[in-house]
C-alpha cells in the first residue's frame, strides 16, 4: 500500500488523520492502524484525547487553520495519506457560522496545499447534506443541481469543487466521498442533523425512553460505521484508472424515525419514542437526499454495503446492551 506514514486528524497522517477525535476519526484510526500497522498512522486534533486514544497509537495536537504547524507534520514524519475530518457539523455550524466557515473552509484551503505541495493522497469526507431543496430528492445522483442551504453544505460543495479544481490544475490525488448519516456505537455524534439515529440506541438502552428531534416520517440516507470507515479505505486504495470522477455517493439504507423506532421496537417492546421536532434541523433534513444513488461507486471500484436496518439495529443493541451489563456488574 501507498502508506508510509499516515496522520489522522480529523486527520490521518504517514496516514495522518486530522479532526480525529470525532464521531468518525478514532474509528478510522483503529481501522487504518489495523491495515498499515500502529505506528504509521498519526491522530491529530485540537482537543485532548481520552486515555485509550492515547495509548492506542501516535496521537499530535493539530490546529487546521495554522498551516505551517500543518507542513511540518507532514514533512517531519513523511506523511503520504492525509484524511481531513476536521469540520462543523449541520447543525453546529448553524449555530457559529463564522467558525464553520474557518474551518471547513479556510481549514479545508490549508489542507488542500500542503496537499498538493507535498504529493499527498487527500481524502475528504462530503455529506448528503451538499444537497438542497432543488436537488432531486429521491433518488440523488451524483451528479445534480447542489445548491445547499446550510454553512455545511456550502462548504462541503465548495470542497467538492475545490478537491477536483486541485486535481486537474495541480495533479492532487483528491479523493471524496459522500457520506449519508453515519450510525456508530463506541462515539457520539458532533452536531448534526442525523444525530437522533445514533442517540435513540443510547437512549432505550438506559432509559427505555427517547424523545426525536425529527418528525416521524422524515426519511434520510444512514450507514453503519464500518461500512463508512470500509468505503473509505477502499476508495483510498482504488487504482488511479478505475475512478471516473473525484466525488462519490455512497449508500447503504434510508429510514424514517418511525421505522427505526419500529425496528428497535422487536428488541424492546417497551421503549417509548415521543416526538419533539427541533425546527432547524427538521428545516434541514426536509432540504436533503432521501435515498441516495451510489451506482457509480458500485460500477468504478466495486463498492458495495454490508449492512442494512436490522442488522444495524441487531449490532448497535448488542453493543449497548453489553456495554450496560458491564456497568452493571461494576
Ligand atoms: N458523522 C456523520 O454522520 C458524517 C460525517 N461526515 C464528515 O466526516 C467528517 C468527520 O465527521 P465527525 O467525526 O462526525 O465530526 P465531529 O464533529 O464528531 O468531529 C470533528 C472533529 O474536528 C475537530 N476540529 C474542529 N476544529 C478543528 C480545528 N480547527 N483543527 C483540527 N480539528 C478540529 C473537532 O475537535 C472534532 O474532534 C466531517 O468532515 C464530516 O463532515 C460526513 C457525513 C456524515
Ligand atoms: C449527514 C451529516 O453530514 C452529518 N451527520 C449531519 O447531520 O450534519
Amino acid at each position: 500500500a501507498c502508506v508510509s506514514r499516515a496522520a489522522a486528524a480529523q486527520h490521518l497522517w504517514a496516514a495522518a488523520s486530522e479532526g480525529g477525535l470525532g464521531q468518525l476519526g478514532v474509528g478510522l484510526a483503529s481501522f487504518l492502524r489495523k491495515r498499515f500497522g500502529k505506528d504509521n498512522v498519526i491522530l491529530s486534533d485540537i482537543r485532548k484525547p481520552p486515555e485509550h486514544v492515547f495509548l492506542s497509537g501516535p496521537f499530535i495536537y493539530s490546529d487546521i487553520l495554522d498551516y505551517k504547524n500543518l507542513r511540518e507534520i507532514v514533512v517531519n514524519n513523511r506523511i503520504t495519506w492525509l484524511f481531513h475530518y476536521s469540520a462543523l457539523l449541520s447543525a453546529v455550524g448553524e449555530a457559529n457560522v463564522s467558525l464553520a466557515r474557518a474551518v471547513n473552509i479556510t481549514g479545508l484551503h490549508n489542507v488542500l496545499d500542503v496537499a498538493a505541495e507535498h504529493g499527498l493522497r487527500l481524502f475528504v469526507p462530503s455529506t448528503i447534506g451538499a444537497f438542497g431543496p432543488t436537488s432531486p430528492r429521491n433518488p440523488t445522483p451524483d451528479l445534480c443541481i447542489q445548491r445547499p442551504r446550510t454553512i455545511y453544505g456550502v462548504s462541503k460543495v465548495h470542497a467538492e469543487l475545490m478537491g477536483e479544481y486541485y486535481y486537474y490544475r495541480y495533479g492532487l490525488d483528491f479523493r471524496c466521498l459522500r457520506y449519508p448519516g453515519i450510525i456508530s456505537a463506541d462515539s457520539q455524534p458532533g452536531g448534526g442533523t442525523t444525530d437522533y439515529a445514533v442517540q435513540i440506541f443510547h437512549e432505550a438502552v438506559k432509559n427505555g425512553r427517547f424523545e426525536c428531534n425529527l418528525r416521524p416520517d422524515t426519511r434520510l440516507p444512514m450507514m453503519y460505521i464500518h461500512d463508512c470507515l470500509r468505503a473509505t479505505l477502499e476508495v483510498m486504495e482504488a487504482p488511479a484508472e478505475s475512478l471516473s470522477m473525484r466525488t462519490y455517493n455512497i449508500s447503504a439504507m434510508s429510514f424514517t424515525p418511525a421505522e427505526l423506532a419500529q425496528e428497535v421496537l422487536k428488541h424492546i417492546p417497551e421503549l417509548q419514542v415521543t416526538y419533539n421536532v427541533d425546527p432547524v434541523r427538521q428545516a434541514i433534513a426536509d432540504s436533503w437526499p432521501m435515498n441516495f444513488d451510489d451506482s457509480n461507486a458500485r460500477k468504478d471500484w466495486g463498492w458495495k454495503h454490508d449492512f442494512d436496518l436490522p442488522e444495524l439495529v441487531t449490532t448497535m443493541l448488542n453493543f449497548h446492551g453489553s456495554e450496560s451489563r458491564v456497568a452493571q456488574a461494576n
